[in-house]
């Protein structure tokens, strides 16, 4: 079967108020960051199946014929886009060789790998010999989407490599975005992925990776919300690393055990959320006032405390709050919590001293941040002209003994303009896919472990 080379990325995203609540049916609402996953798959002929996962140190293959038994001899389809095939994740978890226990990170990654490409080349019979090569600028396990981004980039690579869907990109476009139709069948593919990896999505964030920009989410109904204001807002890494999965089980576990308790939690941070939201459309008609930006506190601390009693906080979350509110400032978690990342705040007229005194605070906790913008592009294919032929030390660091040492990657570039990597083919020189990240506000890395982020939406 002659497949498409393809190169594509998807966003992380943070999650300003309904994580978790969401899950159970509730308001969320979530921005895109332009910190991007990056995948790139190449056609081989090696009669094999590649993988190169160098931020979680993954380098496997398969060979197609091996790959090839998996297929139902029925010649049926595999996976339904709307449902989770369990037979044929039952027979993958037996492949790879894991228990029906929780899955661990690589696992995780392979499962959700193999089922998508399972599924989308099934249909053809010919299952197609390909290299697929991952590199993410967001920490695995934080809080901040590296797993929908993951699956996000694994269904857009998939579709447009099997044909079916086209390549976005015309002759003159260096990176383009699909239309409504193929990028509503790319989150529904990125969807399965999630479910592999986090057992119960609700799929607000593969729906953020897919479509980018700030959301507004219940039950499957998304809502770009077309105009909230500029916010300016600290992100923080706890490292702390923990398993969404795991922290979505608990909350469910403890809804079974005090409904009458953690039910009316969730509906009070369905309120926080729809607060939140009123709030961002009437700064964004009108002059944002210092009343908003209380109410906007307000609700951030109002949601911290409802994360807490559903038993998702963690004492480095706890740290950051306080930490942050001694200089006046409100945070919360952001995404499964239990460590990992939270979002700070900021007014506008919060002073650059204050903002520096903050994050030297922070930073003397150990707790870590990378810069981003908000607000960026969903999933996108890249041309290879997109990819300028240099040798970039960090992604042969990245890759593993085969490739290299691997590296520590959950920590972000050191300068302020990063180089993404991209896709080692060897032997060939390999490409690499150079993007400046732009910051609203940049301290030299070493320096400050925490960059004010603008979210810069569509309003004001
Ligand atoms: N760059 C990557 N390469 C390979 N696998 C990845 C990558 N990023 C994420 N994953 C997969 O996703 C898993 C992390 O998913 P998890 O949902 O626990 O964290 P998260 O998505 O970062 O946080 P949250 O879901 O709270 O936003 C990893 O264990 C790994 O299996
Ligand atoms: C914790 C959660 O609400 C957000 C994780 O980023 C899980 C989900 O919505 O799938
Ligand atoms: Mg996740």
């Amino acid at each position: 079967m002659q497949i498409k080379e393809c190169i594509v990325s998807a966003p992380g995203k943070a999650i300003l108020h309904g994580e978790h609540a969401v899950v159970h049916g509730k308001v969320a609402l979530a921005v895109s960051l332009n910190l991007r996953t990056y995948l790139r798959l190449q056609a081989t002929s090696t009669s094999k199946v590649c993988i190169n996962l160098p931020n979680i140190n993954t380098f496997l293959s398969w060979d197609v014929a091996v790959l090839k038994q998996l297929l139902p001899d029925s010649g049926a389809e595999l996976g339904n886009v709307n449902e989770l095939d369990a037979e044929l994740v039952r027979m993958l978890r037996k492949f790879v060789g894991v228990s029906n226990g929780t899955l661990d990170t690589r696992s995780m990654a392979i499962l959700a790998f193999l089922y998508i490409y399972l599924c989308v080349f099934a249909k053809s019979r010919e299952l197609p010999s390909l290299t697929v090569s991952v590199w993410s600028e967001l920490p695995t396990g934080a809080g901040l989407g590296s797993s929908a981004a993951y699956s996000v980039c694994l269904a857009a690579a998939m579709l447009s490599a099997s044909g079916t869907i086209p390549s976005p990109l015309s002759d003159q476009e260096n990176t383009a975005r699909w239309g409504e139709v193929e990028m509503e069948l790319i989150n529904r593919w990125a969807f399965q992925g999630e479910r592999i990896i986090h057992g119960n999505p609700s799929g607000v964030d593969n729906a953020v990776g897919t479509w980018g920009g700030i959301l507004r989410y219940r039950s499957g109904k998304i809502t770009a919300l077309s105009r909230v204001p500029m916010l300016r807002i600290l992100l923080t890494n706890t490292k702390v690393p923990r398993s969404t999965k795991v922290l979505v089980a608990g909350v469910k576990d403890k809804m079974n055990k005090f409904p009458s308790i953690i039910n009316p939690v969730l509906e009070s941070v369905d309120a926080v959320s729809c607060t939140c939201e009123q709030t961002l459309t009437e700064m964004a008609s009108d002059t944002p006032t210092p009343e908003h930006y209380n109410v906007l506190e307000e609700l951030i601390d109002i949601n911290q405390h409802h994360l807490n009693v559903i038993g998702v906080g963690h004492t480095t979350l706890d740290t950051l709050c306080q930490v942050t509110l001694a200089r006046g400032l409100h945070s919360k978690l952001t995404g499964a919590g239990g460590g990992g990342c939270g979002i700070t705040l900021l007014r506008p007229e919060t002073e650059c001293s204050v903002i520096q005194n903050t994050i030297q605070d922070l930073r003397d906790c150990g707790y870590d941040c990378w810069e981003t913008r908000i607000g960026a592009a969903g999933v996108q294919q890249h041309s290879p002209l997109a990819v300028k032929e240099q040798q970039c030390h960090d992604f042969r660091q990245a890759c593993g003994p085969s490739l290299g040492q691997a590296a520590d990657l959950h920590r972000p570039p050191h300068d302020i303009s990063f180089k993404v990597l991209g896709f080692l083919s060897l032997p060939r020189a390999w490409p690499i896919l150079t993007l400046q990240a732009h910051t609203a506000v940049l301290q030299s890395y070493g320096a400050a472990r925490h960059h004010s982020v603008s979210l810069s939406m569509w309003g004001t």
